[in-house]
């Protein structure tokens, strides 16, 4: 068994690169040594030869000499010299002089149809063509004539050759056709081969051996390739059947019958996998395990979405997110058909070719399309990792990283992982898998950015905490009382978030619908930056997405910090407390399931204090401090009755510091465009009269300026109206659900648009929002800022 060949060995892609070339098809493409340039033929005469210039590819020759569709192009990345091949029967050599690509004709004699194929040797010494009249010819530059001459295969094929393959050895191809049959031949030439050479299909003694002859089912040969040793062959048929051979065992032809379309091209990206493309839009990876004669599906290399409904323009819904709207309409109810599966591809896929090699390793191939479609896919080695139980394996993601639990049982932040699932984490995506039992995951990525981490971690303390809160909700539903809450507090970047969101994940995963406040201004689970909000948490947070946002609270503050305008805080706490106290009263289960407050790190001073406020508000039971000895010894005094919990902070614990911004920019960009980025919200333009604006909070005038002896009463939450104007480009504004300006403050909000830009002259304002319109017109001026630069 040759080393890359174990089932771990599978590749799969990190990220793709997608670029089109109109709307036509692309019959062949090929690129230029440093992939700098692309040849590609668009179905027409030509071969059109594109330059990519910061990011975009450029038309930078036109090789015009062919009189008919141009079928087949090769580029030798080393010699540089480029074969076309045409339905006009003819083959050229073009070579670039003075940046000039000039022609030079194939003599292909015998060839009275269509050249369908055309392929470099490793060596870039000679090529092969296969043509529709059933001819073979090898192709190689006679020197002391200066022309390209062409010996033919005497044995040839019964039918139209489609396909070639060149054996590593430069010595070997294979050919398939549409009779149904894959041959190998020696493709030795003695002019420019210095000596017959042995392989494991046999010694090559003279050009033109017919070597072997495989006979598939009935079904037109599309595509053949030998892996990169040589040793295997594979070839897909129209049938939409794999055929694997391998040299050691030549009489064995191993053959899976698919359930997909039609195959058209196969690629080894090892000596085991391969991939296979075609009909089916999305290339589909395999194993063959030549030991075993078995030929496995591993994957499609495409990583699947499933598309996301959205409301039609006009169509009267409730305010909500794009993505809550995407997912109201993937209700079976509401369905009116099965959600398609989104390729990355969106019609058939004509070739794949090799993109780029590393240390002699293919790591990325390119396919294309019926559509002027070219991808390319990345190809990543996947790291299998054991994790011991209690163990923790951190990630901090620099680019995208793809893991899957393989065996045994782990969970993220409280949410179960599924085995056999694959999660994708992006950019600046932070993780924690932890498992209680042990674990094996695989992961995928080209960046080493996570660990098993070796330290303390307090997950065991967690779960007794967990554990505490559980018995004294069974405790709640015996003895039809309520059940606890608790409040986590800590200075930034302790894991607060992180600890409530285990907590409500934890009792989701037993059935308890607890309620989530978030009353973090700057980095809120619920809602965007510059509000406080609540949900009853009916289901644990999805790894990739976090919490399934339904039926929220929120309410507006319009600041990224409390300290901005502490007095409107704390009324707004006020407010959420009141409306979570009676839906926790009204919600079947919340009661008993109690509530989880999340709080910001601002605890000094007048932040202590609106801490408390929070504390008696909500009337809390337990208060757990992560990592503050000051502040567990404080509360302990100031507030008796209430127990208070130290707890360690993990050590897995990132300080956003810098990335705060960023987190926040994040936040607001899923809002609008869906956690996947799959969502595409509205741009439209209002009249000024149509709407009305306010903002909450007027600044304090200094007492120096007003009469002696004048107290003015702090105007905190004073409602003030706000004209348009240019100010207000790329401010957040919030829809509130009420019809009263005086109501703002304890009203719900709908949702939320950002301004783009404000024409005074025409009186209108240009808003990003998840609807084609806004259904109030009652908006909050918010301090947080979005500039959409997507
Ligand atoms: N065990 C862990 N392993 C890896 N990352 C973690 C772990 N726990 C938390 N994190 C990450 O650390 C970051 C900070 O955690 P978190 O947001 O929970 O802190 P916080 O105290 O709520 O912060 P803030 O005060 O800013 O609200 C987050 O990105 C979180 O995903």
């Amino acid at each position: 068994m040759h080393p890359d060949m174990h089932i771990f060995s599978w590749l799969k892609y990190k990220m793709t690169e997608i670029y089109s070339f109109g709307n036509l098809p692309v019959i062949a493409h090929a690129w230029n040594k440093d992939r700098t340039q692309i040849a590609v033929s668009l179905g027409k005469n030509d071969v059109r030869i594109y330059h990519k210039i910061a990011g975009k590819w450029k038309l930078i020759h036109t090789l015009c000499e062919h009189l008919s569709r141009v079928l087949a192009i090769d580029w030798a990345p080393k010699t540089n010299q480029i074969v076309s091949a045409s339905a006009d029967y003819n083959a050229y050599v073009w070579t670039l002089e003075n940046d000039v690509w000039k022609p030079q004709m194939v003599e292909l004699q015998r060839t009275s149809r269509a050249v369908c194929c055309a392929k470099w040797s490793p060596q870039e010494n000679k090529f092969v063509i296969g043509s529709s009249d059933k001819n073979v010819a090898i192709c190689y530059y006679e020197k002391d004539q200066r022309f390209w001459a062409a010996e033919m295969i005497k044995k040839k094929p019964k039918s139209t050759v489609t396909c070639i393959a060149w054996h590593p050895n430069n010595q070997l191809i294979a050919v398939g056709s549409c009779d149904y049959r894959c041959r190998i031949y020696s493709a030795f030439i003695k002019i420019v081969d210095d000596q017959a050479q042995t392989s494991n299909w046999g010694t090559i003694k003279n050009t033109n051996e017919l070597l072997y002859e495989f006979q598939s089912e009935s079904g037109w040969i599309h595509d053949v390739a030998f892996s990169p040793l040589g040793d295997n062959l594979a070839w897909v048929s129209h049938n939409s059947i794999i055929f694997a051979v391998s040299a050691k065992n030549p009489s064995q032809i191993k053959m899976e019958i698919t359930n997909y379309l039609p195959f058209r091209c196969v690629i080894f990206i090892n000596e085991s996998m391969l991939i296979v493309g075609g009909h089916e839009f999305s290339p589909l990876i395999y194993n063959y395990d030549q030991d075993k004669g078995t030929i496995e599906f591993v994957e499609k290399l495409d990583r699947q979405e499933v598309s996301t409904g959205r409301s039609s323009i006009g169509q009267e819904v409730d305010f909500v997110t794009p993505y809550q709207a995407s997912r109201r309409f993937d209700q079976p109810a509401m369905q009116t058909q099965t959600p398609e599966p989104i390729s990355t591809h969106q019609s058939m896929i004509t070739q794949i070719v090799p993109y780029q090699n590393e240390n002699g390793k293919l790591v990325k191939i390119s396919s294309a399309d019926l559509f002027g479609q070219i991808v390319i896919w990345n190809l990543n080695d996947k790291k299998e990792i054991v994790i011991e139980a209690g163990q923790e394996l951190r990630g901090d993601v620099d680019e995208t990283l793809t893991l899957e639990l393989r065996s045994g049982k782990a969970e993220i932040f409280g949410t179960e992982l599924a085995i056999g699932q694959k999660y994708q984490f992006t950019s600046g995506m932070k993780f924690s898998i932890f498992t209680y039992w042990g674990c094996t995951v695989n992961i995928i990525s080209s960046h080493d950015d996570y660990y098993v981490a070796r330290d303390e971690n307090p997950m065991h303390i967690y779960l007794n905490v967990h554990g505490m809160l559980e018995q004294l909700r069974q405790k709640a539903e015996s003895e039809k009382t309520r059940g606890p809450r608790i409040m986590v507090a800590g200075l930034p970047d302790v894991g607060k978030s992180t600890l409530c969101r285990m907590l409500v994940n934890w009792a989701a995963r037993l059935g308890r619908t607890p309620i989530l406040v978030d009353l973090d201004v700057g980095q809120n689970q619920v809602s965007i930056p510059g509000t406080i909000a609540s949900m009853v948490i009916r289901r644990p947070a999805s790894v990739e997405e976090g919490f399934r946002i339904e039926m929220p609270l929120v309410f507006h503050y319009g600041y990224k910090t409390p300290g901005e305008n502490i007095g409107l805080y704390n009324e707004i706490v006020s407010s959420m407390a009141m409306y979570v106290n009676i839906r926790s009263e009204n919600v079947e289960k919340s009661l008993i399931s109690g509530i989880v407050v999340n709080t910001c790190g601002y605890i000094r001073q007048e932040g202590y204090e609106s801490f408390k406020h929070v504390a008696k508000a909500f009337d809390v039971d337990i208060i757990i401090v992560l990592d503050s000895e000051w502040l567990a010894t404080k509360l302990i005094s100031d507030l008796p009755s209430v127990k208070v919990i130290t707890l360690p902070k993990s050590g897995g614990v990132v300080p956003k510091d810098a990335a705060k911004d960023k987190f926040r920019e994040n936040k607001i960009r899923e809002y609008f465009y869906g956690p996947k980025n799959n969502i595409c919200p509205h741009v439209f333009t209002i009249e000024f009269n149509e709407i009305k604006m306010y903002k909450i909070g007027a600044p304090q005038i200094p007492d120096s300026c007003l009469p002696a002896g004048m107290i003015l009463k702090n105007p905190y939450n004073k409602i003030l109206p706000v004209a348009p104007s240019a100010a207000l480009v790329h401010h957040v504004l919030s829809v509130s659900s009420s019809n009263d300006p005086e109501q703002l403050l304890a009203k719900n909000l709908l949702g939320f648009v950002v301004v783009q830009h404000v024409d005074s002259d025409k009186r209108t304002l240009t808003l990003l929002a998840p609807q084609p319109n806004i259904k109030n017109k009652l908006l909050i001026v918010s301090d947080v800022l979005f500039v959409d630069l997507k």
